[in-house]
């Protein structure tokens, strides 16, 4: 059964790698848009559902497809990737000494050549505490580079990781796909029996 990571980002290709089985990569085209009404948790989990889906429909054979989401939580606002710097400045102002929460989602699914068999999906959230952060600081960071691709515009894997001062929960969650969640899930698949050994 071929596996495959509907991704465009090289962190999740990076943290599979650490389960131990073959896969590929492939971008999923889905629109990132929340509803009015849709709370973060129900939009981080559409959004890997819809990511897993979209890579299953264009299989002729049957495999599994892995999708992930991650955004930021904080006093009721979503933050997602910074559009410019202004954006990003922004929303480090907001993070500068507080503590926000990181949520993840990664979503299986077997598809079996037609359609969608099974979908199954975890949602980790992760507390996260950010220093106290000073203008030249932040804009130093954002001529690194770093910020642009990453969910409120930082990286704990990164240069960013200075401004951390303590997390609780999942760190690969921070970085794009819990690994513990995501190989649970990979096994329920595996032991089903509908879908054979590779
Ligand atoms: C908070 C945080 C996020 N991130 C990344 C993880 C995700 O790649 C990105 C959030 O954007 P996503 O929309 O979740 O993912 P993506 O567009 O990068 O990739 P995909 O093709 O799978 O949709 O931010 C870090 O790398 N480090 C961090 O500390």
């Amino acid at each position: 059964m071929r596996l495959l990571l509907a991704s465009s980002s090289p962190r999740r290709r990076e943290l599979l790698t650490l389960l131990h089985r073959p896969f590929d990569c492939e971008v999923p085209e889905i629109e990132e848009l929340r509803g009015a009404h849709e709370n973060a948790d129900d939009y981080v989990t559409r959004l890997a559902e819809e990511k897993a889906q979209a890579v299953a429909q264009r299989q002729q054979a049957p495999c599994l497809v892995i999708g992930s989401d991650t955004l930021i939580s904080f006093q009721g606002q979503v933050l997602e990737k910074p559009e410019s710097y202004e954006h990003f400045s922004q929303m480090m102002k907001q993070l500068s000494g507080q503590t926000h929460q990181v949520l993840t989602s990664v979503s299986v699914c077997y598809w079996n050549g037609h359609s969608v068999v099974a979908s199954e999906t975890a949602l980790v959230t992760t507390q996260v505490e950010f220093a106290a952060l000073s203008q030249e600081e932040i804009d130093a960071y954002w001529e690194t580079g770093e910020p642009h691709d990453k969910a409120a515009g930082y990286g704990i894997q990164g240069y960013g990781g200075k401004f951390v001062k303590r997390i609780e929960g999942s760190y690969f969650a921070v970085v794009g796909l819990p690994l513990y969640e995501t190989e649970q899930l990979l096994r329920m698949f595996e032991m089903t029996g509908e879908v054979d050994e590779r």
